[in-house]
């Protein structure tokens, strides 16, 4: 499971938490203007915008998790097994492989507007990375500092859906996670009030009290829910260090500590194996790791961004403590 974010306060954020039991020795990874993007069905891009997020690089291809451009354009793959539904190539469709769809999109486009126009276009076809990395099912969150959408190939075809809440998560479709939310317009940052009966006398004991009801499992309907309440209702002050904390204390209200969920084999665990968050204005990709609570950032302005390589940073996972004596 996985949690995407798009939050503005004076700047524009944007990132996620990648839940996995394993990792794929992924890298913040920097795509410089002219390295030579290659496209299986689309001509290629040989001078572009510049991209920084989080990717595992396989045969010189960045493979992006997530990614922000130096225009303030951000896109997350998220998981979406059963549901994304991969195409035949068709002749008069742009048609982009999934696994270079956020390449694509963030080499070339500025703002959301202009990527739902092009996304008319486009066919996400079935064609894999290779042996080593097959086909991901995902759906995509795509945001700018004004607006967001949630991007879905499924069987009927490519559903773009407005995202008016800057969230995605995982399974069901967007149109159903949207419908559910009509289930928790009770709840409230306020204290409760009594609705139940006039006849009754309640005590509000405890602060909090108006959310009840809001879901604290890790399914993915029920991270969506609590994500876009804690988003909607998030107050932050305006600085980096406010905005920043903000958001990684959205993230954190639905994270995955090891141990809550069990997938395959007796001692796997999903655990959130990062969180992401750029500011998409100065181009800062900050992180944090499931062992590395202190917050880590890598600067897009602080490379070469006219050259044709890419530029890697491993990951620091392990804590970074500061001892007070
Ligand atoms: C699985 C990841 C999403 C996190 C998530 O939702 N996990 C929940 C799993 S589950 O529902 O609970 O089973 C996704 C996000 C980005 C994906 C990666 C990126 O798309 C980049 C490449 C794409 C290649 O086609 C496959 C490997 C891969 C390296 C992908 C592996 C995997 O599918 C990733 C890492």
């Amino acid at each position: 499971m996985c949690t995407g974010l798009s939050y503005t306060t004076k700047n524009h954020y944007f990132g996620r938490n990648l839940d996995l039991e394993f990792s794929y020795n992924e890298k913040v990874t920097i795509t410089p203007r002219n390295f030579p993007f290659e496209f299986r069905r689309v001509p290629p891009l040989p001078t572009h915008h510049a991209i920084i997020g989080m990717a595992t690089t396989a045969d010189g291809f960045p493979l992006y998790y997530d990614g922000t451009n130096e225009k303030g354009l951000s896109m997350a793959g998220l998981n979406f097994p059963d549901n994304a539904d991969y195409k035949p190539e068709a002749a008069d469709k742009t048609n982009i492989a999934p696994f270079e769809f956020i390449p694509w999109v963030l080499a070339q486009f500025d703002t959301v507007t202009q990527v739902e126009t092009a996304l008319t276009k486009v066919n996400l076809v079935d064609i894999p990375f290779n042996d080593d990395f097959p086909q991901s099912p995902l759906h995509w969150i795509i945001s700018d500092s004004d607006r967001s959408l949630a991007v879905e190939s499924v069987r009927s075809g490519l559903r773009v859906y407005d995202n008016p809440y800057g969230v995605l998560t995982n399974n069901p479709t967007f149109d159903i996670q949207s419908f559910n939310l009509n289930n928790y317009m009770h709840l409230s940052t306020n204290p409760p009030e009594n609705n139940f009966s006039d006849q009754l006398r309640f005590d509000t004991y405890s602060r909090g009290m108006g959310a009840i009801g809001l879901p604290g499992d890790l399914s993915s309907a029920s991270r969506f829910a609590k994500a876009v309440f804690t988003k909607m209702n998030s107050i932050s002050g305006t600085s980096e260090s406010e905005s920043l904390s903000q958001f990684f204390q959205i993230l954190g209200s639905v994270a995955q500590q090891r141990g809550c969920v069990r997938v395959g084999g007796e001692d796997s665990y999903e655990i959130t194996i990062y969180s992401s968050c750029c500011n998409t204005d100065t181009g800062v990709y900050y992180y944090t790791t499931y062992e590395n609570s202190q917050i880590t950032g890598v600067d897009m302005h602080k490379v070469d961004l006219d050259s044709e390589e890419l530029v890697d940073y491993p990951l620091t996972k392990g804590q970074q403590i500061a001892m007070h004596n």
